[in-house]
């Protein structure tokens, strides 16, 4: 039997701080590879798929056949695509990348085409309750060296909105076992994020890249006045102004702002993105390899946007595992089109669970140079953190509406 035949494949769900899915896949002769699998508040869902009905699909199958198990598994499941089948289907591909890298004793990157760059420009996450708060958490940020920060503040009159943390650099938003619920007002929202961006670009200056997630909360129209009242401080990118189920909505906010959009976290396959890149409705895709089918199908999404010259800026959460991250950044490195990676960081126990090679200097990361991805699981240390079920926040109106957290 060839050694590069997968004998074993094993799903490891852990939670040393938050949950994490990680796919171990396992050659004949020992050679493994790792991908994630975590989908923040459906965990449970992409482990079983694939430890229910991937896994006795691939045993005996040839690790370097990655394109042909990427259809066989696309394909095969008749039912297609969908955030928990994309998901899985990425774990088997990060793997089997990761397994193709070690036996060719190169780091993956080299193997995708080499280094386009020196290092993935990075993004990081300033917050707080307040905008002085907020704004003294960005200088923090430039003060490390970072060329690209976000700013997401809290908003008067709203108790709790998203990415405002409790904690300077580590937000987890999946806080309770049950979804917590939090009040949303846009009339509220809106006018709070000029005066953001104003006090940032008074404060840091204008060689700093400034973003802002709106995490789908508006309708066409308001992001296109958000997007206006932005206009005079040039942010890098508005993140998901509006819900991309609709993607001929973003015409309208096209219409009226020349703000730069960024959409995609929530993507999973290239279709999910067509229109918004044929039609140049976007400038950044935030489509990342462990929602959107892994490192194989997100090439084919970077190569389609590179043809519209729309660049990736893919999503980095804390519930990204740190194979997801390592995967990102051999993947941003060697493609022509990148634009930014979202890079927050992850706790201490976590890295001690996920060793990993990547590191950060000078307002980039590089992905290091060890044989693969460069990233593993320790097992055993895993065990010792238990899957614990938590779910994402939800957002109701002031008059008891569902809304889009
Ligand atoms: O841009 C981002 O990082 C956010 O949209 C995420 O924090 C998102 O809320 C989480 O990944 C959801 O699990
Ligand atoms: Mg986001």
């Amino acid at each position: 039997m060839p050694a590069s035949t997968i004998a074993d494949i094993r799903t490891i769900t852990c939670s040393p701080g938050r949950n994490f899915v990680t796919l171990k896949i396992v050659c004949e002769d020992g050679t493994y590879g790792v991908g994630d699998a975590t989908l923040n508040g459906r965990e449970l869902a992409v482990a079983s798929y694939l430890a229910d009905h991937v896994a006795p699909c691939l045993i005996g199958r040839d690790a370097h056949r990655i394109e042909d198990i990427w259809q066989y598994l696309y394909r095969g499941a008749y039912w297609r695509r969908g955030p928990v089948t994309m998901s899985a289907i990425a774990a088997v591909d990060m793997a089997l990348w990761d397994i193709k890298a070690k036996r060719a004793g190169m780091p993956l990157y080299q193997l995708l085409g080499g280094a386009a760059r020196e290092g993935c420009m990075v993004y990081g996450h300033a917050n707080g309750e307040t905008i002085d708060d907020t704004i003294e958490a960005a200088r923090d940020y430039a003060a490390q060296g970072y060329r690209a920060i976000r700013l997401q503040a809290g908003v008067p009159g709203l108790a709790k909105t998203y990415g405002v943390s409790s904690d300077r650099y580590f937000y987890e938003p999946a806080d309770a076992d049950l979804p917590s619920e939090a009040a949303w007002a846009t009339h509220k929202y809106l006018p709070s994020v000029a005066p953001l961006f104003a006090a940032a670009r008074d404060a840091l200056g204008w060689d700093v890249h400034l973003l802002h997630d709106v995490h789908h909360r508006l309708t066409p129209i308001e992001a296109a006045r958000l997007g206006k009242d932005l206009e005079p401080f040039r942010p890098f990118w508005i993140e998901d102004p509006v819900p991309a189920e609709n993607q001929q909505g973003f015409r309208l906010i096209r219409q009226h702002t020349t703000t730069p959009i960024a959409v995609g976290e929530v993507f999973n396959s290239i279709w999910d993105a067509k229109q918004l890149i044929e039609e140049q409705l976007i400038d950044y895709i935030r489509a990342t390899v462990v929602h959107a089918g892994g490192i194989t199908h997100l090439r084919r999404i970077a190569a389609l946007a590179d043809l519209y010259r729309i660049r990736t800026g893919c999503h980095g959460a804390t519930d990204l595992s740190p194979v997801s991250m390592a995967a990102a950044l051999h993947f941003g490195l060697s493609i022509p089109n990148f634009g930014v990676q979202e890079y927050m960081r992850h706790t201490e126990a976590t890295d001690a669970v996920f060793p990993h090679a990547y590191r950060f200097a000078d307002g980039m990361m590089h992905p290091g140079d060890a044989p693969g991805l460069g990233v593993d699981i320790d097992e055993a240390l895993a065990e010792t953190h238990p899957y614990r079920r938590a779910y994402l926040p939800v957002n109701r109106l002031e008059d008891g509406s569902m809304h889009d957290w």
